[in-house]
């Protein structure tokens, strides 16, 4: 990419929303491509449990917590949200205590809008992805709490019926909002290319992020550089993986010796339109399974991930980064959700899940070099996300109602161990020699062969210069060599000097060997001949205690006949 990071996206240059309060350490780095964005190689997220070694840029994940409004404003109001971009919030636990202050990297206020938390939490990684670089959000917080809201905009949720149920429910409107279509629920036109009008104030972040990575490539398309976005989305129900735009039966979640993890048979779908784009993210909303639920008229009954990826095609080289954008689905109480059967065996499939990765978020907190994601599929596939292979961004979610207070606390908790999870982040993501070469020459094939002369003519002349300069020796350069030899020679002696030693540590170690040896051959030698003696000792004491008993018999007829004899 010819741009610099950090000047690439004009989200990165709106005013600071009023409704957001920033911690001071949080979101400096995030407004900076060149410390965001992570390793990933080109295919799939490395996934082995032991971490990668730290190399690059240290940095935390970034944690931010947005309050949902009072569903009904005759509610009391648990939480607060602090003013002066402190990055903080209050929150009454019920107990006679006063409130206890958490601190994030960011707060968003119960008054936000989906563009306040756009432009903090993910204007500046989608400018990293435009860089090569990965990076991830994930919605976390209990159902209902406003996960979906922030991804995919209000009332998004489709009229759907669960695979192999007869289940379907209408969308949570709110009054005057009555949309009719998918595609206005999300706030975006429903025809094909009518696109410039496509964020509307309540779109969430999904269609946020796609409409500036479209606005970027328009702007920077060119005779160098051309661009590339492919785009993946899929659901975990029940622990079963299902591909959302082209939806069918369950899909498994392979990993390579490496621990690389993939979705065999998920598909990628290319694209060149934001339309074709908007058209997919909405296809895979309908296929996502959402139930209503006493907490939750639209409750989401899966989590949904979806990965795009934008590659960079110059020359020169070809960047690829990825944004893996997560709609988690909500933790939930089975005594306060009142769910029964299939919801119930949802709810546990879920809960198990989001304690599988509260496990991994406390074990990275807790610096723990060994990380066990292979508890759920989430955990395996959020991997990446979490280790320190790409930029991520939390956003918990809490109900700021009284009577949500634990569900609140536990969210609270959650993103404030995640708040201590630091990561090392890696350079860009350049692709594979081979694979970037196929992609330079199908997008510019007369520039390919024309670089590649270049490069070689330049080679050619590097290598006559070095034969030249090479030759002829100056007294320096054969004094340098003397040294060099000296120096050599040293080392060498010091290597012979501890190669004696250690040969005579060698011997020693094998004469002791050898002398153990000997001794326990003769301790056994010893033993048996011991041995041996006790049981010559045992015969004879045999022999002795027959013969004596035989010389008893023999006394006792002897007394009998002079018995007789006297008789
Ligand atoms: N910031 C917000 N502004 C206005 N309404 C909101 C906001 N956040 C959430 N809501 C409303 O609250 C309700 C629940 O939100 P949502 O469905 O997004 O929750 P969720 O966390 O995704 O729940 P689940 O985990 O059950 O799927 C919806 O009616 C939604 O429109």
């Amino acid at each position: 990419m010819s741009r610099t990071p950090g000047t690439g996206l004009q989200t990165g240059n709106n005013p600071r929303p009023n409704n957001v309060t920033l911690s001071s350490r949080g979101l400096a780095s995030s407004s900076n491509g060149n410390n965001g964005g992570g390793r990933l190689t080109t295919s799939v997220p490395p996934t082995a449990n032991i971490l990668p070694s730290p190399t690059g840029t240290e940095e935390r994940l970034m944690v931010t917590v947005r309050i949902r409004p009072l569903s009904d404003s005759s509610e009391t109001n648990c939480i607060q949200a602090q003013p002066n971009r402190s990055g903080s919030l209050l929150f009454d636990d019920g107990t006679r205590n006063k409130p206890k202050k958490y601190n994030y990297d960011c707060v968003f206020g119960e008054a936000s809008t989906q563009h306040e938390v756009y432009t903090v939490a993910v204007a500046p990684l989608v400018h990293d992805v435009l860089n090569g670089y990965n990076a991830a959000v994930f919605a976390y917080g209990a159902t209902g709490s406003g996960k979906t809201h922030t991804m995919l905009g209000p009332h998004v949720r489709p009229v759907r019926a669960t695979p192999g149920t007869n289940s379907s429910h209408a969308t949570t409107a709110q009054p005057g909002d009555t949309p009719t279509s998918p595609s206005e629920a999300m706030n975006v036109p429903e025809q094909p290319g009518v696109v410039a009008s496509m964020v509307q104030p309540s779109s969430g972040l999904m269609i946020r992020a796609v409409a500036d990575i479209f606005d970027y490539i328009d702007q920077h398309t060119g005779e160098e550089t051309k661009f590339r976005i492919s785009l993946s989305y899929l659901e975990i129900y029940n622990e079963l993986i299902r591909d959302l735009l082209n939806p069918g039966g369950p899909l498994e979640l392979r990993e390579d010796n490496r621990g690389n993890q993939s979705v065999a048979g998920l598909s990628e779908v290319s694209t060149a339109s934001r339309a074709e784009v908007i058209q997919l993210l909405l296809k895979g909303n309908k296929a996502r399974t959402v139930e209503p639920t006493a907490a939750n008229q639209t409750s989401s009954r899966s989590h949904a991930l979806l990965s795009i990826t934008v590659q960079n095609l110059t020359p020169t080289g070809t960047k690829q980064g990825r944004l893996f954008m997560t709609d988690l689905a909500g933790s939930e109480r089975a005594r306060k959700t009142k769910n029964r059967g299939k919801r119930l065996q949802e709810g546990a499939h879920i809960n198990r899940s989001l304690l599988a990765l509260g496990n991994c978020i406390n074990a990275l907190a807790g610096g723990a070099r060994y990380v066990n994601f292979r508890d759920s599929k989430l955990t395996r596939l959020l991997k990446e996300a979490l280790s320190g292979r790409c930029k991520t961004v939390m956003i918990a979610h809490v109900s700021p109602e009284t009577r949500h207070r634990d569900e609140t606390k536990n969210t609270l908790v959650y993103a404030d161990r995640a708040n201590h999870i630091t990561t090392r982040l890696q350079e860009p993501t350049i692709l594979e020699v081979e694979e970037a070469a196929a992609a330079a020459r199908e997008a510019f094939p007369v520039a390919h062969y024309q670089n590649l002369v270049a490069e070689l003519r330049e080679e050619v002349g590097r290598l006559k210069m070095k034969m030249m300069t090479e030759r002829p020796r100056s007294g320096a350069a054969l004094q340098r060599q003397q040294q060099q030899k000296q120096e050599q020679e040293q080392s060498s002696t010091e290597e012979q000097i501890k190669k004696a030693e250690l040969k005579f540590l060698r011997e020693q170690i094998v004469q002791t060997f050898k002398q153990q040896m000997k001794l326990r051959r003769r301790l056994l030698e010893a033993d048996s001949h011991l041995l041996g003696l006790e049981l010559d000792a045992e015969r004879q004491h045999m022999v002795i205690s027959h013969w004596q008993s035989r010389q008893g018999k023999l006394y006792d007829r002897l007394d009998e006949d002079d018995e007789e004899g006297m008789a």
